[in-house]
């Protein structure tokens, strides 16, 4: 048996390398891009109007001068053209190239127009005011969007701007998800007294579609050679199998030693924790191997707390540990580290969690009423109210 720490340790010393791949760049939401994404051009290309109105060249204004002719109109999308007399003024529209020979535009709202001459109405105009120059924002090959970054709406934005309709992400990896146990029955059956409906394969596709990760899933009997022969092939033909089920004691728990006598190397089995204890996990040359305990929020918690961060070291991505301050007292007699379900709020601005008791790991229902665990260390028994630790949100 090993600590949470030491099977974090474990867990984040064995990961893959998933590889890149080109996508779509509207499908790549939640993807980890894989390139750095550099500026194609000046942002903004160009001295771009930024409002409405007329453009001038201001020492005419400085000279006294408030009245100014219209000699022609730039609109957003037309080639720039130019002021010929610097004592006239053009017309210029917001996304419009500012004209040549002028510097300065003066809002509709600030002038009056009358048979073609235009009037300032105000004082008060700067040098240069409603111009956003070329380059201000970003140089021609400025980096915008660095390597690693998950990709959200806003990397979007900026990778349709340079152009990148193509865009190179973290491959996913290939997965398959396993659920064993001769009392488990499909969703749309009606379970006899002694069997239940199959849920943590279910729980896990969900939780994999969160990190916009595929998968496969199959169900397996509590028969021997049946696993033996199926985990096999999926050794063979994944990189990731996350079972549930099958790694504790029982005389059906068949998996640690199909996994032994298949060649898995088993890195760990058993952590001092709960809910999750019997977990197990190992790896060939090309799989990893999540062996997770049947109990539905053993399942739920262990690949939250160990597959999540496995994924993310494997495609690059650094996750920060967030922690939430323990809103009552709490007592945990067992030298394990125990993940509580916690209910989320803000108090004052301060995420507080609230215990929320069930009746064990088999307890799924209580999942619904909770949106996390907080992490309390096995070093103490005793959690006092106002006591901060590390949370792992579902919600
Ligand atoms: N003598 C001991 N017994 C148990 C120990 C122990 O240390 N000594 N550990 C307990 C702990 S802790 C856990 S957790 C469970 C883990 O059991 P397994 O991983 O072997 O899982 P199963 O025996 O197959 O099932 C346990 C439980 O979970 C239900 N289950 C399984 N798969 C699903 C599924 N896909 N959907 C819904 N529910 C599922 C199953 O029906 C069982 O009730 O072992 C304890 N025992
Ligand atoms: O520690 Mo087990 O994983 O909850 O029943
Ligand atoms: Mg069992």
């Amino acid at each position: 048996m090993i600590s949470v720490k030491e099977a974090k340790k474990i867990i984040l010393n064995s990961t893959q390398n998933f590889r890149v791949e080109e996508i779509p760049f509207i499908k790549s939401v939640d993807r980890i891009l894989k390139e750095n994404i550099l500026a194609d051009r000046d942002f903004p290309p160009f001295n771009r109007v930024s409002m409405d109105g007329i453009a001038i060249d201001f020492t005419s204004f400085k000279n006294g001068q408030r009245s100014f002719k219209i000699e022609g109109i730039q609109g957003a999308g037309s080639e720039q053209i130019s002021l010929n007399n610097p004592e006239n003024c053009i017309e210029v529209m917001t996304g419009a190239v500012l004209p040549n020979n002028t510097n300065t535009v003066i809002r509709y709202e600030d002038v009056t127009i009358e048979s073609g001459i235009v009037t300032i109405n105000i004082d008060e105009i700067k040098d240069a005011q409603n111009v956003h120059p070329k380059g201000k924002d970003r140089k021609i090959g400025d980096l915008l969007i660095k390597k690693n970054t998950k990709i959200s709406a806003s990397e979007v934005g900026v990778l349709a701007t340079v152009g990148k309709s193509l865009v190179k992400v973290a491959k996913q990896p290939k997965v398959m998800i396993v659920s064993t146990g001769d009392e488990l029955v499909g969703v749309d059956e009606i379970p006899l007294e002694h069997q239940i409906r199959r849920s943590n394969v279910f729980t896990l596709v969900s939780l994999l579609e969160r990190l916009h990760i595929p998968s496969e899933t199959a169900h397996i009997t509590d028969d021997k050679p049946i696993l033996k022969q199926k985990i096999e092939r999926y050794l063979q033909e994944y990189d990731v199998l996350l079972f549930s089920g099958a790694v504790s004691k029982g005389k059906f728990d068949f998996l640690p030693e199909v996994f032994d006598e298949l060649g898995v190397e088993k890195l760990f089995h058993k952590i001092t924790q709960r809910p999750g204890k019997p977990f197990f996990y190992g790896k060939t040359s090309r799989c990893n191997v999540f062996g997770f305990p049947g109990n539905p929020i053993s399942t739920f918690v262990n690949c939250l707390a160990y597959f999540y961060p496995w994924y993310y070291k494997s495609v690059g991505v650094e996750v920060e540990e967030e922690t939430a301050i323990l809103s009552e007292d709490f007592v945990f007699k067992p030298s394990l580290t125990y993940f509580l379900q916690v209910k989320l709020s803000y108090k004052f601005g301060h995420l507080v969690a609230t215990p929320i008791t069930g009746n064990g790991s088999g307890d799924l229902a209580s999942l619904v009423n909770a949106d996390a665990f907080i992490q309390l260390p096995n070093d103490k028994n005793e959690f006092k109210s106002g006591e901060v630790f590390p949370i792992i949100r579902y919600r």
